[in-house]
């Protein structure tokens, strides 16, 4: 039971889990697979699964005493009850879309919520070989081999703003009230990548606004939010409050469901 490690250890720990779930991700899409409809009719594969058994075996472990809520056991059903206030949010793939049409922009993502702030995040991109962390202390961009294994890490930023802005949106999930939004910024430039990819191009510095008015769960969010805010940036409600994690949070929908929201990079 190792409840003394720093979010710094728990965030190595968890990009080792982020690579090794990448890995057997990469290997189901060698080997082939098929998708299969969920309740909610959103894809899911045999990768979502083993990639969530890895994260989970692993979690589960090492830190036995912080709940983890995984995209594949809640729609099991399976969420744990009374998360208390440090808990774990996991989605083993997201984008699965993206993933069974043929794309790269699919990711691993392990998030850590204390006192409702994603304090510490990964997200791994296996077909990219990119992988993000950040964890108060810094945000790095860390590619890896062909083995999955991680190489160099590189510290990354948000950037600060400058004319055009570019706003990030999602591939596959547009809705009327994101395109409003991005028609008050004027000449704003627009750009579309699926996953929390989005969250990793603010962090990075080669965007600067991820408006979400679409439906999402707590679990798309929570690493991408995490690595950003190490950055220097920050998920906003729609009203400017910092954005919370947490069972409950929106009225009238399931635990963990996201409300709408505004990721920034350091606006000018
Ligand atoms: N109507 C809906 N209800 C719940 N989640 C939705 C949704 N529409 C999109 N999402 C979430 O948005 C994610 C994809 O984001 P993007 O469109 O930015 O690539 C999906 O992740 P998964 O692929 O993990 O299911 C899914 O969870
Ligand atoms: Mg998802």
């Amino acid at each position: 039971m190792l409840d003394h490690d720093t979010d710094a250890e728990i965030l190595k720990f968890c990009e080792q889990l982020a690579l090794d779930a990448g890995r057997r991700i990469m290997e189901i899409v060698h080997e082939g697979f098929s998708a299969e409809l969920k309740m909610d009719s959103s894809p899911v594969t045999l990768a979502d699964r083993e990639a969530e058994r890895i994260i989970l075996e692993g979690l589960r472990s090492r830190y036995p005493q912080i709940p983890v809520v995984a995209e594949e056991e809640a729609a099991a059903g399976r969420e744990p009850q009374n998360v208390g206030s440090v808990f774990f949010l996991v989605d083993p793939l997201d984008g699965t879309r993206e993933f069974v049409r043929g794309g790269d922009d699919y990711t691993v993502n392990i998030g850590l919520v204390r006192a409702g702030v994603p304090v510490a995040g990964v997200i791994y991109a296996p077909a990219r070989f990119a992988l993000y962390s950040g964890a108060e202390g810094g945000a790095w961009e860390i590619p890896a081999d062909a083995q999955h294994v991680a190489k160099d890490r590189r510290a990354i930023q948000v950037r600060s703003a400058t004319e055009p802005l570019k706003i990030v949106a999602s591939r596959s999930h547009n809705t009327p009230e994101t395109d409003e939004f991005i028609a008050r910024y004027k000449g704003a430039e627009r750009m579309t990548v699926g996953s929390s990819l989005k969250f990793c191009l603010l962090a990075s510095g080669q965007a600067d606004l991820y408006p979400r008015m679409g439906r999402t769960m707590q679990w798309d969010t929570a690493a991408g939010d995490a690595i950003l805010r190490a950055a220097g940036g920050i998920t906003r409600e729609l009203d400017g409050a910092p954005y919370r994690y947490g069972p409950g949070l929106t009225p009238g929908d399931e635990d963990f469901a996201n409300r709408h929201f505004i990721a920034e990079g350091r606006l000018a």
